[in-house]
């Protein structure tokens, strides 16, 4: 798992280096521009390449990008923003090596200054955001704001140097005026803003650099979460031993759908056997199984009688290793009675998504026994919850935008206050653990934002609760779930059926092993 840093973090981060590993600011400056260097010069070959400079550190960084460009025989052209006797002491040794190899650096001080910006950025192939990075502090305004509304419009690859300026290090929200960067070439480590729904859109691709800083100092200085990776999930997932049987393997009983909702079913249990669970149950109500029987094939059903909730469920779930419960499952008075039942009795993995996630949100004290919003821990045993922002927002008792401005947060927040893990749903799924522990699975494709792709997702968690710690099996889960969709979408951008996430995963896990 790769450290991701807020900017107090960062802070932090470059302090140690510079203090502890004794790698002096100028030579992290280096080692950063001419990373960036190499990658832009990667895009751009010896067509132009337009750099825009603050007169901070991010400034000095896009100088050190500018002396490489140039001496590996790029085009490279520098404006700067900001006033040249406020330059850091490292950018301006930077600037001034810069004007030493024979670079020109042109000020933008007024208005009309900004034409000879226009002019230059025509026919350029490259624009790079060197203006602001982790120092932003504020709402970007003036010039430097003109000038950012000038390089959105312009029809050039955009490039952001650490952070596209204006974006806030920590939340990913725009501040004001916001460099819209094709690609953003983070140092060091990656930051937290920069994976939020809202900072994606802003981020663009991302790539990190690597700046020459001992690979310990992150957990020395602390972090606030952690990008999953492939080898996390290989490393938790084991191939399957030659003498497996299908109940050795899991047996999950979903309790979901209902008359009108039976495909969200039907789904969690596709995602729960394409996962590698060993066999799935649907356990639902008599008038859903009776329709359901016409149409599934490797999947049982067990009826729930409405009259004898708690016996029914009882017996449905005796000898399964997980339960996954809420799909279409209903928010009437049964539903509300089998969640309260299920809560009070599985003490086995239990994940919780959709109706189940509103039912609890409605604070029913028959449900856990305790109330949520009081700040205690209500559910008892390894609880996984699957909410999307709108349900996370119902939950905490708050709105979907309020969540969406602060994900890492909000998602913390919910795993505290439940005591179960949280894994909240969006572009970048992050999962939450009650301890604090903070997870940004980043891989997928806008194609899996399509009807059903939850159900997938919860199932697929469902399988794998039966064989990992429900941390590690909802890490898992968002990663087979968003390489399972890249799989199945193959390069498109939408038209993926939920059910081809699902069948996308076993080849997933084949590479993984
Ligand atoms: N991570 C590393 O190890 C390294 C990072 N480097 C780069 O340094 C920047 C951070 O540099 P810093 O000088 O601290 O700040 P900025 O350049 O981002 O900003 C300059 C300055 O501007 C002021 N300010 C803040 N907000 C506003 C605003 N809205 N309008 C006007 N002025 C504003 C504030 O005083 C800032 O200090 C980091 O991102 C990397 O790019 C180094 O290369 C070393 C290695
Ligand atoms: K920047």
């Amino acid at each position: 798992m790769i450290p991701v840093l807020s900017r107090a973090q960062m802070r932090a981060f470059d302090a140690r280096a510079i203090e502890v590993a004794h790698v002096p600011s100028i030579v992290l400056m280096e080692n950063a521009g001419r990373g960036a260097a190499e990658r832009i010069l990667a895009i751009a070959g010896k067509r132009r390449v337009v750099i825009v400079c603050g007169s901070g550190n991010n400034g000095g960084d896009g100088f050190v990008v500018a002396r490489h460009l140039l001496l590996r025989g790029g085009d490279p052209s520098v404006f700067m923003c900001g006033k040249p006797e406020k330059l850091t002491q490292d950018a301006r040794i930077n600037r001034d090596a810069w004007v030493g190899v024979g670079g020109t650096v042109d000020l933008l001080q007024k208005g009309p200054d900004l034409e000879l910006l226009r002019i230059e950025l025509d026919g350029a192939a490259v624009v790079v955001d060197a203006m602001f990075g982790t120092g932003l502090d504020r709402a970007i305004s003036g010039l430097a704001a003109e000038v950012i509304e000038l390089l959105n419009t312009v029809h050039v690859k955009r490039v952001a140097l650490d952070i596209p300026s204006g974006l806030d290090c920590d939340t990913g929200v725009p501040l004001g005026p916001t460099f819209q960067a094709d690609l953003t070439l983070t140092f060091a480590q990656p930051k937290l803003g920069l994976l939020t729904p809202r900072g994606v859109r802003h981020t663009g691709e991302l790539e990190v650099i690597h700046i020459g800083v001992p690979s310990e100092v992150p957990a020395d200085v602390g972090y606030s979460a952690q990008l999953l990776e492939r080898a996390d999930v290989a490393r938790w997932l084991a191939p399957r031993t030659s003498d497996a049987h299908k109940y050795s393997a899991g047996h999950v009983a979903v309790l979901a759908g209902s008359p009108g909702k039976l495909g969200a079913a039907l789904l969690v249990a596709h995602g729960t056997l394409r996962a590698g669970a060993g066999a799935a149950t649907i356990v639902t109500w008599p008038e859903a199984v009776a329709a359901l029987q016409s149409r599934v094939l490797e999947v049982m059903t067990a009826s729930i009688d409405r009259d004898a909730v708690a016996a029914s469920i009882d017996a449905a779930l005796r000898s399964k290793r997980a339960v996954v419960i809420g799909p279409g499952f209903g928010l009437d008075e049964p539903a509300r009675a089998a969640l309260a039942h299920v809560l009070a009795s599985w003490r086995g993995p239990l994940v919780l998504d959709a109706d189940a996630i509103t039912l609890l949100s409605h604070g029913d004290p028959r449900l856990a026994g305790v109330d949520f919003q009081r700040g205690s821990f209500p559910l008892a045993g390894p609880h996984i919850l699957t909410p999307h922002a709108g349900e996370l927002a119902r939950l905490l008792e708050t709105t979907s935008d309020k969540i969406e401005s602060d994900r890492f947060g909000s998602a913390t927040e919910a795993a505290r206050r439940t005591g179960a893990v949280v894994l909240l749903k969006g572009a970048h799924s992050i999962i939450a653990a009650p301890d604090g522990r903070l997870v940004i699975n980043v891989r997928g494709t806008p194609a899996l934002a399509t009807a059903g792709s939850g159900d997938v997702l919860a199932g697929i968690i469902g399988a794998l609760s039966s064989v990992l710690e429900p941390f590690e099996a909802a890490c898992a889960g968002a990663f087979l779930h968003a390489e399972g969709g890249v799989a199945s979408a193959a390069g498109a951008d939408r038209g993926l059926l939920a059910s081809q996430i699902a069948d996308g995963v076993p080849a997933v896990l084949r590479e993984l092993f």
